[in-house]
């Protein structure tokens, strides 16, 4: 048995910060990572996808040369073998990077293995039995396989998978209609693959307002990406270069056939072979580990940081996992979860910058609030660049003049929310930001120009 201060799990988006802080407080610690160092975000999720959109985007845009002006001579094609081999360049030296970090921390063990806890305090990695008054609990998640008849016997791919793809799919078929599968399928649309997306709820990225999906919808159709909400997978069989998927769309039965397979139907978390229960650590229906507001499970000295707890599931949410449980352990500070507000990008092109509540959820709360809406067409930094696909929305309430939400899909959104965001956790009116002198020419120019247009929600 090792005795150590403390034991992390998994080397996601909290566990190496942690690592460092714990380590610069003079603990002993025991760092376990089973598989790639920076875990989803760094190895298989946001770096390599954002890579991968950036290539897509050069091509969109060397397309569009003539409309800028740009003369290219010759056809434009995308070498995927070099896009594949940038994105594996900017993963890999993020990878490189954490590991190092990790490994070079003083009092800090790096064991590379699957980690299983064999009691309260005790983990074992292999043979190797660890020790610690407190475990963090850092294990993110993976793509969860729909239950679809004949998924077993048919070759698929996740986002795992997509990251080894080499070459270009013929037909990309993709399963879900979220932020993974639009982001991929506006991507391999523009490598020059055909696209199809199934998704089962009536209109694509379903947790959003319905003129944002719709809005998206337009941008995706525009390109050629085909789009089959309201239609459940019932079916799949082939093999790769000849995958045929079988949709109920209204009570009617129709195949498509594509080449390649995309399961993009939400995440699991990785607690189903953690052996939580020799810990006694309780997690909900779904697999993801109960914590309190302070992100304690419910065995004293065991924490639970990251998409495992259920209350996040993004990079910056297991980030801010990492503050909130290092405030509280380290520096006396009783941050909480519930302090957060929600807020994330979808990485289409235009992405789409959210904040807050989504109008849906405004309207829900029954209090009076305020709505402002402006087209990309009339945001004039859009139109310079010759990218005003959009809209933007801003959500206030009506008696205290605060933000309560915002959805920015239109170029460069995935900065502009960041104004709203910032306003948002001082607490202050929207007057503030109205009367703030903004920057020429910029889309967040607009941010007071709308606060000057907002009207009550019912008449907007
Ligand atoms: C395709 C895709 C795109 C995404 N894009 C974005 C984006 O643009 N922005 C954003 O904010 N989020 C994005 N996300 C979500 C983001 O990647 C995750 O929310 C984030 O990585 C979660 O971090 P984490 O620390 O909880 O866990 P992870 O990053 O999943 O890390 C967990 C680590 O634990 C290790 N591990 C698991 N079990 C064990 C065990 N028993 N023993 C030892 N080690 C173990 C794993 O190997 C892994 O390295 C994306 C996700 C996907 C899939
Ligand atoms: N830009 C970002 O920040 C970003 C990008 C990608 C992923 N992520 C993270 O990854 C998480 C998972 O993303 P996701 O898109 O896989 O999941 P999701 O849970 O957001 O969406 C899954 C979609 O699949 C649909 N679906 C499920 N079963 C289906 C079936 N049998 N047939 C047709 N449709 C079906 C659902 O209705 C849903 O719309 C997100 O919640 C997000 O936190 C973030």
């Amino acid at each position: 048995m090792h005795d150590y201060d403390a034991i992390i799990i998994g080397t996601g988006q909290a566990g190496p910060a942690l690592a460092a802080r714990l380590s610069q407080a003079g603990m002993r610690l025991a760092v376990i990572e089973r598989k790639f160092f920076g875990g989803t975000c760094v190895n298989t999720g946001c770096i390599p996808t954002k890579a991968l959109v950036a290539s897509a985007y050069a091509a969109h845009m060397a397309r569009r040369a003539a409309d800028f002006g740009v003369t290219i001579r010759g056809e434009i094609a995308v070498d995927m073998a070099g896009v594949k081999a940038r994105k594996d360049d900017i993963s890999g030296k993020s990878r490189a990077g954490v590991e190092s970090w990790v490994r070079g921390l003083p009092g800090c063990t790096v064991i590379q293995g699957h980690a299983r806890f064999s009691g309260p305090h005790s983990v074992a990695v292999g043979g190797t039995m660890l020790r610690a008054g407190r475990i963090f609990i850092n294990v993110g998640g993976r793509a969860a396989a729909p239950p679809i008849p004949g998924l077993e016997r048919t070759p698929y791919l996740t986002n795992s998978g997509m990251m080894e793809l080499g070459e270009l799919p013929d037909h990309l078929v993709i399963i879900g209609g979220s932020y993974i599968g639009l982001e991929f399928a506006q991507m391999y649309r523009r490598f020059g693959s055909r696209v199809s997306v199934v998704e089962m709820a009536p209109r694509i990225i379903p947790r959003e307002d319905e003129d944002i999906s719709a809005a998206v919808a337009d941008i995706l159709e525009s390109e050629g990406v085909a789009l089959h909400p309201g239609a459940e997978c019932i079916r799949v069989s082939g093999q790769t270069g000849s995958i045929a998927v079988t949709l109920r769309h209204a009570d009617t039965a129709r195949e498509i056939a594509g080449s390649h397979l995309l399961i993009a139907t939400g995440r699991r978390p990785n607690t189903d072979d953690l052996g939580l229960e020799a810990a006694g650590i309780e997690t909900d229906e779904r697999g993801y580990i109960k914590v309190d507001d302070q992100l304690r499970t419910n065995v004293e000295g065991v924490w639970a940081l990251g998409d495992c707890n259920g209350r996040g599931a993004f990079t910056h949410t297991a980030y801010n996992d990492f503050e909130i449980v290092a405030a509280n352990l380290l520096d006396g500070n009783p941050r909480r979860v519930g302090d957060r507000i929600p807020a994330y990008c979808l990485y289409t092109d235009p992405p789409l910058g959210r904040v807050g509540m989504t109008e849906a959820e405004a309207r829900r709360t029954g209090r009076p609030y305020l709505v402002a809406r402006r087209p990309m067409t009339r945001v004039g930094r859009a139109v310079e660049k010759g990218e005003a696909l959009g809209f933007m929305k801003i959500l206030v309430d009506a008696a205290d003049r605060r933000i309560l939400g915002a959805a920015l899909l239109g170029v460069g959104c995935d900065e502009v929310v960041h104004a709203i965001l910032t306003l948002m956790y001082a607490g202050a009116p929207c007057d503030v930001m109205q009367r703030a002198m903004h920057i020429h020419p910029t889309v967040s120019e607009l941010l007071p120009t709308m606060l000057g247009e907002l009207v009550p929600a019912d008449v907007a």
